[in-house]
């Protein structure tokens, strides 16, 4: 199958308020989109690097890297393709371009992408709420939540005063039955994350990811015995090191981000070898479009559809390139068709 055509198309999508988490505030979502086209059929990626979070590579190095992607893959076949992906030394670009040649494959393959990828046939993937920060509107967004059938709500925490924190979670959970996956992205000292996580012990939590400041596997280990839910490591992934968070199990959880490990194929990997080890698998979303979304969320098809995944960022956008896949009952609902079960739509379909 040859690639007739390769197009880029940027895209910067305003959100509908700032999503604050500890270190970063994003206003708006900027990335490119990668389409290529065969035989009347099209593959798309999204290519949306967050250079304000810890481990996303600079954007404008993610773009020229996508772009020398795509000229590289002009009159390629698509098994050359997927070849030379192993060359694409920006894991933000890798990302798009697998993504774009998975979709176009598993379309003229007539298969969902998650079936493509070997998976059993599956309608939905669960998924936390994402509640943005602990607030004074974090209320009416949990309260939404509960109210749209979700059962798990992620509240970025870190932002304010630690015991101040603790004492907005006890009276969020004395109004509303909800179960709580905090996110700290890495806010506190040792002695910060055990005040506050000692202060919430007795509250439904989920899950905290990356409580510390600066994680090492001895300081997480010590953090996660005297936790009674799961600690998680996300973006201390590979400056903690893959191979030594799977033999020290310092963490119950993991948190997997495709768009910044640099593709499904080695995110899958990854979370095979987690799951052996023993560890419980997240895989998230990363604020991005439609697209990128739809990817991640196929990916968590292919994994683990019933554990809660963070996939329910598209509310967040008051714009996107496609119609965001619909959240039903807590759960993404997938597409029939096959590949990603999306293209783009408006102006983003124009080419
Ligand atoms: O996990 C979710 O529900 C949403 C994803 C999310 O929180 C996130 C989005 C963009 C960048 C970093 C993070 C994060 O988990 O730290
Ligand atoms: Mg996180």
């Amino acid at each position: 199958m040859k690639l007739e055509q390769v197009v880029l198309r940027p895209y910067a999508l305003p959100l509908k308020q700032p999503w604050r988490a500890a270190h970063a505030t994003l206003g708006e979502r900027r990335g490119v989109l990668i389409g290529l086209f065969s035989q009347g059929l099209a593959g798309w990626g999204d290519c949306a690097p967050l250079p304000s979070f810890s481990g996303a590579q600079d954007r404008a190095d993610t773009f020229a890297a996508l772009e020398r992607a795509a000229q590289s893959l002009r009159g390629a076949a698509l098994d050359e393709g997927l070849a030379g992906l192993a060359a694409i030394d920006n894991a933000q670009a890798r990302w798009a371009v697998e993504t774009a040649l998975r979709d176009l494959s598993a379309r003229r393959d007539g298969l969902p992408l998650h079936r493509a990828l070997g998976a059993a046939a599956a309608s939905q993937v669960a998924v936390n709420a994402a509640a943005g920060p602990l607030d004074e509107s974090c209320a009416s967004r949990v309260a939404a939540a509960r109210q749209n059938g979700f059962d798990i709500v992620k509240i970025k925490v870190g932002l304010a005063d630690a015991d101040e924190e603790a004492r907005r979670l006890r009276a969020l959970a004395s109004e509303t039955a909800i179960r709580f996956r905090l996110d700290a992205n890495r806010a506190w000292s040792e002695a910060e994350a055990r005040r506050f996580l000692d202060a919430v012990a007795d509250l439904p939590i989920d899950g905290v990811e990356e409580p510390l400041a600066q994680p090492t596997l001895e300081n997480l280990r010590r953090l996660q015995e005297r936790c009674p839910f799961a600690l998680a490591i996300d973006e201390s992934l590979f400056e903690l090191g893959p191979e030594k968070i799977f033999a020290a199990r310092a963490t119950r959880r993991l948190v997997l981000k495709p768009a910044r490990i640099g593709g499904l194929a080695a995110t899958l990997r990854l979370a095979r070898q987690a799951a052996a080890a023993g560890m419980e698998v997240v895989i998230t979303s990363v604020v991005d479009s439609a697209i990128g979304v739809a990817a991640a969320a196929q990916l968590a098809a292919a994994l683990d559809p019933a554990r809660a995944h963070g996939l329910a960022t598209g509310p967040w956008l008051a714009r996107d390139v496609a119609p965001p896949l619909p959240l039903r009952n807590g759960a993404l609902v997938l597409p029939d068709g096959p590949g990603l079960g999306l293209v783009p739509s408006g102006e983003f379909a124009e080419f």
